[in-house]
């Protein structure tokens, strides 16, 4: 790889690859992401797009391979400094990971209350982003109580909550109607246009495609097979 080619990159994968009991998810992936950019990722179930989302959000650990966060070698990081990194990261996780003793209200407040955010600011920002996820309502409430859609809302409402640099979303609208999904697309958008860059792993690409410019690319058996320039078109 040449390695000027990616110098103003925030995300640089080298070789990544990922093993889970010896079988390959990711396999020698290479990319460079640019600061503000909309990456869609596809490819078949089992192509390992959520194994490359989690190792980004260092929440899997690589079997091979490199990972830097604006020049910031990941493997290098020490532990205490960890949590500092996740801050730049949302993360939708595909099966959400609310924690489900909390309601809705202080599962999205958690992380800002871990970063030391102070009290109003925090009250704040969670009414607003519960807000624009339509969610408000619904601010007392426990994720087990919640349908899968308002569970995923609330993932969203979480991940941007922190107004991170970068955002990892796994299937962000796979368990919403249109209207809601066209509402959290509306959601990464804004973030989007605000300089924000995000990755989202998709079965329903044409759907998010049609927002913004962006790449779409495409793994198959954990090999990054194809990576293309879209153009938006109006919707
Ligand atoms: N924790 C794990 N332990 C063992 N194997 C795993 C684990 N997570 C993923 N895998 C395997 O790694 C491969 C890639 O999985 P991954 O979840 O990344 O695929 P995906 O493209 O996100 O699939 P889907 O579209 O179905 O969500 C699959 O073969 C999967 O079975």
């Amino acid at each position: 790889m040449n390695l000027d080619t990616g110098k103003n990159a925030i995300i640089r994968l080298f070789n990544v690859t990922k093993h889970y009991g010896g079988k390959p998810a990711l396999h020698n992936v290479s990319l460079d992401i640019e600061p503000g950019e909309f990456v869609f990722i596809s490819g078949p179930s089992g192509a390992g797009k959520s194994t490359l989302l989690k190792v980004l959000y260092l929440a899997e650990t690589l079997s091979d391979g490199q990972i830097l966060i604006d020049g910031m070698n990941l493997s290098r990081i020490s532990p205490a400094r960890l949590p500092f990194l996740r801050r730049r990261f949302g993360m939708v996780f595909q099966d959400f990971k609310l924690i489900p003793t909390l309601n809705v209200f202080d599962n999205v407040a958690l992380a800002l209350e871990v970063a030391g955010k102070n009290p109003s600011f925090i009250r704040k920002k969670v009414r607003h982003v519960l807000r624009i996820t339509g969610m408000e309502k619904k601010a007392h409430m426990l994720p087990p109580t919640l349908s899968g859609g308002e569970q995923q809302r609330v993932a969203v409402a979480r991940a941007v909550a922190g107004d991170p640099d970068i955002i990892l979303a796994d299937e962000p609208t796979g368990s919403l109607d249109q209207a809601s999904a066209r509402r959290v697309l509306e959601i990464l958008l804004a973030y989007h246009k605000k300089g924000g860059t995000i990755l989202v792993a998709s079965h329903h690409l044409q759907q998010l495609q049609t927002v913004v410019t962006g790449r779409s690319i495409v793994l198959e058996k954990g090999r990054l097979i194809s990576a293309t320039r879209l153009e938006p078109y109006a919707i």
